[in-house]
């Protein structure tokens, strides 16, 4: 039976990849004391179940078992796994993200997430290309991060070099052009920003800006105050 919980405040955060919406999600659920879901993860936790089975992240039926394949109750584990964060598993993300099918089959824990937050949050943060849009229609707030494909190649080639990656910018660089074709002209949930979106561009703002200006609008536009100062 679902539990009698009022109806959880919903911050919805969409926008390509690097802009600063993992990192601008996450101050804001530490901020109001929300759950956070990066539905990217879920993402790859499928590309990356694929390519562990030795398989093809562009194959539907692959992608598809894989992803009928996570369970709500072992998919945390499975999101703190650091490989999810290589750049091959980014790519075979976003080619297990253009089947319908695996699209289906994540969509009800990231909706069952928003509606009963874990650990009895008032409130969740979902970021991803689709929240905005078809994952949370009804979202309380819905902001769309976005900033030059350059500015986001450098903030990208700077987090792989401080892990150790060996990369050069014209190669993330491609990687990212790539991935933003695929994510914004695939026929289902492209990336887009919904209708009512904030739009936020970070490529002239550091993180603290950037949080600054999400909290002002998202105060505005809910009527939370205790946060918000
Ligand atoms: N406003 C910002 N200015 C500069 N760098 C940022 C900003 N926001 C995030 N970053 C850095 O850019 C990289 C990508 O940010 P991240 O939040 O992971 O993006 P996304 O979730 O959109 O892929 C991280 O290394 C992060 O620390
Ligand atoms: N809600 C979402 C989230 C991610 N994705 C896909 O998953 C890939 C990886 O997402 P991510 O958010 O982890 O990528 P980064 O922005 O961190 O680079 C994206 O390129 C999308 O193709 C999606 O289709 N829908």
């Amino acid at each position: 039976m679902p539990d009698a919980r009022p109806t959880a405040m919903v911050i919805a955060i969409d926008g390509p990849a690097a802009s600063g919406k993992g990192t601008l999600s996450r101050r804001l659920a530490d901020r109001l004391h929300f759950a956070h879901l990066d539905t990217g993860s879920l993402y790859r936790a499928v590309g990356l179940a694929v390519l562990r089975a030795g398989g093809n992240p562009s194959d539907a039926a692959q992608a598809t078992e894989a992803a009928y394949a996570l369970h709500p109750e072992t998919t945390p584990l499975v999101l703190a796994d650091p490989a999810l964060r290589a750049d091959e598993v980014a790519s075979a993300a976003s080619q297990v993200a253009i089947v319908p099918a695996v699209r289906e089959a994540l969509l009800a824990f990231q909706r069952d997430f928003a509606a009963y937050p874990p650990g009895n949050a008032r409130g969740a943060v979902l970021d991803g290309r689709d929240i905005g849009t078809i994952v949370c229609p009804d979202a309380d707030a819905k902001l769309f991060v976005t900033a030059s494909v350059e500015a986001r190649a450098e903030r990208r080639l700077k987090e792989l070099r401080e892990r150790g990656v060996p990369v050069i910018y014209a190669a993330v660089l491609e990687d990212m052009r790539e991935r933003d074709a695929r994510d914004s002209q695939r026929a289902v949930a492209p990336l887009k920003p919904a209708a009512d979106a904030f739009l936020l561009d970070t490529s002239s703002m550091n993180a603290d800006q950037a949080l600054d200006a999400a909290i002002s609008f998202i105060c505005s536009k809910t009527g939370l105050s205790d946060h918000c100062a």
